[in-house]
């Protein structure tokens, strides 16, 4: 049997630790076996791999002493990798620097700033930290300069220049080399006269989950199915096949999701808004079967680099 460790926050074993997942796992010859948080991880095992999606150097230090007792167990993913999604500034940083053409299309950033300077409103204020607590998923639409003002008062925010995309939004799952796109509705476009009319005093407006609140999958509105399924592709081959190095190579990560939208004015500009790790891979369809093969994959690679050559010094 493979034996794969897990220690992930109870939301996510609950979400993802399903039954349909242990069932087929343990069928292809894979026992998923959930980490104990309170006892030493070098204590427990033996492990071929572990994922996880926790933070915090107690953690780390733990994964790290692992990492030296037993360098044949794969961690998934690296503790400073993940560490660059926890601040929404550093986490887009990647994509910036991706210069990926494919044809006319663009992949970029929103223009985005600590400080507002430069930028045009509307805008979206977000948390800069990103640590899976419910604050870090509030965020504020900015209208004007009145907002600007009153928002700064609160706390250290990120702004980011609101891309008008038709109100459909791309969540593209990433597990290794598989790439699973799911539709999802999104904020409406904001027009000029709209943001004319918002009062001086109302410069700002609290929103949260928003892609949570609205219908999933195939439920979103805006673009013909055809378009929309276009639209999908691209953003499969833009991590599947792009000619530049794909995010998970540039990120140094196999397990997360980013969105992803296309502006309305011009259908070649798309734009990465959020990275995230470790997302709400049930929502992936056939997330089980997706899992088992890369888990089954992970294992005979490390198991393959070893006969290659390299000593076993996994105690087992
Ligand atoms: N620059 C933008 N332009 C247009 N819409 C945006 C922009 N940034 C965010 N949004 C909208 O706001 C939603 C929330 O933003 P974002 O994805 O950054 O937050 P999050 O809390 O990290 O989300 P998640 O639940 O995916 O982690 C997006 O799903 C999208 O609908
Ligand atoms: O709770 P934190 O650590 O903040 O992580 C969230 C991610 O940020 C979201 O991206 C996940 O939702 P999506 O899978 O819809 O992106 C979301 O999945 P969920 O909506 O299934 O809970 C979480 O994984
Ligand atoms: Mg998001
Ligand atoms: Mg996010």
């Amino acid at each position: 049997m493979y034996r794969i460790g897990y220690s992930l926050f109870p939301k996510e074993v609950q979400s993802f630790i399903q039954n349909s997942l242990l069932d087929h796992a343990k069928q292809c010859g894979i026992d998923l076996i959930e980490i104990d948080p309170t006892k030493p991880l070098t204590q427990q095992g033996p492990f071929d791999c572990i994922i996880h999606k926790h933070n915090g150097s107690d953690w780390n230090n733990q994964l790290q002493q692992l990492s030296l007792d037993h360098p044949n167990v794969v961690v998934i993913d690296p503790p400073q990798a993940i560490e660059h999604l926890h601040n929404r500034v550093s986490m887009l940083d990647v994509v910036s620097n991706l210069k990926i053409p494919q044809g006319n299309q663009t992949f970029e950033v929103p223009k985005q700033r600590i400080e507002e300077l430069g930028l045009k409103f509307p805008l979206i204020a977000k948390p800069v930290s990103v640590d899976g607590s419910a604050k870090s998923h509030e965020m504020f639409f900015v209208f004007n300069e009145n907002g600007l003002k009153k928002l700064k008062l609160k706390k250290p925010i990120m702004m980011q220049e609101f891309v008008n995309h038709s109100g459909v939004i791309f969540k593209v799952y990433v597990v290794g080399d598989h790439v699973k796109c799911v539709k999802r509705s999104s904020l409406s476009d904001i027009y000029k006269e709209t943001l004319n009319s918002v009062a001086e005093d109302e410069g700002f407006l609290l929103f949260s989950k928003i892609s949570n609140l609205v219908e999933k999958n195939d439920e979103a509105e805006g673009g013909s199915s055809n378009e929309v399924e276009g639209y999908c592709y691209g953003a499969e081959k833009l991590v599947e096949e792009a000619k530049m190095p794909p995010l998970e190579f540039a990120m140094g990560l196999k397990l997360f999701n980013f969105d992803l939208i296309r502006n309305s004015r011009d259908g070649n500009k798309y734009f990465v808004i959020d990275i995230n790790y470790f997302p709400g891979y049930v929502n992936m369809l056939e997330y089980e079967s997706i899992f088992v093969d890369f888990f089954y994959d992970v294992v005979q690679e490390k198991r393959k680099k070893n006969s290659d050559g390299e000593v076993e010094l996994d105690v087992k």
